[in-house]
């Protein structure tokens, strides 16, 4: 799927596939030279996670396991319930390990200030977050992150991994939605 096939549906394009694609280059070389020599645990949170995934863990040099764990607060709509519900939880136990969390977008910061005291609670020998997206002018509960992609306005987004009511993840750029798909949200 691309803007064309999007018609009057997109607003606008916010950060192409060749800025997407070079930023998480930059981040993988980051990560690289902070875990060389160590036995890292990337951890994506599904679904909006799968994409900067993929192509973050193709871009790494250092070896890496992979695991996924499934939250969701958002449902159908643009705003969050403000309550994160986990569907899905990891099959590797994580005590003593080194573990990264990659996610697509830090908005309120509700889901990841609540998983990352969730995996903390289980003994890592460290917890640090990748995110591609932030959004600085919407967190409600402030957040350390490590690997920050881009910062960016506070208008809700899509594409890359991320929806709108499920629509629009396989877009290979991060844009933003024409009024009329919201309705009368
Ligand atoms: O900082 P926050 O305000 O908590 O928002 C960020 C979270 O919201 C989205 O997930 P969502 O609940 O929509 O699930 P999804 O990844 O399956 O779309 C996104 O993928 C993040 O996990
Ligand atoms: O801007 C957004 N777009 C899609 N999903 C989201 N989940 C949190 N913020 C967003
Ligand atoms: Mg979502």
């Amino acid at each position: 799927m691309d803007a064309a096939d999007m018609g009057t549906d997109l607003e606008k394009v916010l950060i192409p596939e060749e800025e997407l694609q070079a930023k998480i280059k930059e981040l993988a070389g980051q990560i690289d030279a902070d875990y060389a020599g160590k036995n890292l645990l990337i951890v994506g949170v599904l679904k909006g996670a799968v994409m900067i995934m993929a192509d973050l863990a193709r871009a790494l040099h250092v070896e890496v396991q992979m695991d996924w764990m499934a939250v969701s607060s958002y449902g159908a709509g643009t705003k969050s319930s403000g309550v994160v519900r986990t569907l899905k939880d990891l099959d590797t136990d994580i005590a003593g390990r080194h573990v990264l969390v990659v996610e697509d977008i830090i908005d309120s910061g509700l889901t990841l200030s609540w998983l990352v005291h969730n995996l903390q609670s289980r003994n890592p020998a460290s917890v640090e977050i990748c995110t591609l997206l932030r959004k600085p002018e919407a967190v409600k509960v402030p957040i350390d992150v490590k690997y920050v992609g881009f910062d960016i306005p506070n208008e809700f987004v899509i594409g890359y991994g991320l929806d709108y009511a499920e629509r629009f993840r396989n877009l290979p750029f991060i844009g933003t939605l024409a009024r009329h798909v919201y309705g009368a949200e």
